[in-house]
């Protein structure tokens, strides 16, 4: 028996979350899979799906979101229906997503991944070495929070939340002085021209674990979905990912910190590079593996076995 979504004769129920960088992905999506089988769009329909995450993270606007809820707050209700069979893909920006998936699902095709950096965004300083002493930078990443203040303890950060013109406004309003944005959201949302910024190398800040990338999650039985969606799969992009969420889902477990990590490919080989600090910026450690691209989940546990060796007593005491 070939198992098939719910009635193949429809078009393709694309789901995702309804801001603009989330349906700019979806549309991203859609005009690959239409392009890879010559489909017209009328073979796919965008479904736009409300979260718990959207809903608090609208009336609590101020409150980080770490505070509001927990890691699948962006995510469940969009793999309820995907479970329940309304929808049949689910277009996801693969930073947000937990290393495990709820049982009946899969998570295993990638667009190829969009520039990984972050950018740092200011109408008035082009780096954050070029910030005067005890600017406001906003933001509401730990990642990005505790990098920033390791390398520059005087500055202050404030939360910043809300879609890229809401942030710009902020900035018009020296509410702060700067704040940093994914360049893969800032390329997708076609904004780059708009939004003065300057990416950051990743010596220099190491980006989240698989930033720039978009996952498509199905139901595991769906395999008529899965062939589809392996027509647009970058095998790539899923060695890469492979190994840093590797790395996260091992340190996951055993710690709340500020996690980074990058992994490159040239030929045969994986480069990671990986990076866990204190909260309040006080201490980073970082370490950087190499190994076969097939090694990769090795490498990634490789990494966190070394970071937590390295980290004392204490260091991931909640301290913010
Ligand atoms: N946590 C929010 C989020 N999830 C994915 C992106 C950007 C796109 C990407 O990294 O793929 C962003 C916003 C940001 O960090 O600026």
């Amino acid at each position: 028996m070939t198992l098939t979504r719910p009635d193949p004769t429809k078009p393709l129920k694309i789901g995702t979350r309804g801001s603009p960088l989330a349906l700019a992905q979806a549309y991203e999506t859609r005009d690959r899979l239409a392009k890879a089988h010559d489909l017209p769009e009328t073979a796919f329909e965008i479904v736009v799906i409300k979260t718990t995450g959207d809903d608090r993270a609208m009336i609590d606007a101020d409150r980080p979101l770490k505070e509001i809820g927990n890691k699948g707050l962006f995510t469940k209700e969009i793999e309820e229906q995907l479970l329940n069979g309304r929808i049949d893909i689910a277009v996801h920006s693969m930073k947000d997503m937990p290393t495990e998936q709820p049982l009946g699902l899969i998570l295993d095709c990638f667009l190829p991944r969009e520039d990984t950096r972050d950018a740092f965004v200011s109408l008035s300083a082009s780096g954050i070495a070029d910030l005067p002493e005890g600017a406001v930078v906003g933001t509401s990443s730990l990642r990005r929070k505790s990098q920033l203040l390791n390398r520059r303890p005087d500055l202050k950060v404030v939360e910043f939340r809300g879609n890229v013109q809401t942030r710009l406004s902020k900035l018009r309003d020296e509410v702060a002085e700067a704040t940093f944005l994914a360049m893969a959201g800032l390329t997708r949302l076609g904004m780059l021209e708009e939004v003065p910024h300057g990416a950051i190398a990743p010596e220099d800040m190491l980006p989240a674990i698989a930033q720039g990338a978009i996952g498509i999650e199905r139901r595991a039985h769906d395999d008529m979905t899965g062939e589809m969606l392996a027509a647009i799969h970058d095998r790539l992009t899923e060695n890469r990912l492979a190994a840093e969420r590797a790395f996260l889902a091992a340190l996951d477990g055993s710690c709340e910190t500020p996690i980074a990590g990058l992994a490159e490919i040239e030929g045969d080989t994986l480069r990671l590079r990986g990076e866990i600090l204190r909260t309040d910026g006080s201490e980073a450690l970082s370490d950087d593996v190499t190994g076969a691209v097939a090694d990769g989940p090795e490498l990634g546990r490789k990494m966190a076995e070394k970071l937590l060796a390295q980290a004392g007593d204490g260091f991931f005491d909640w301290k913010s």
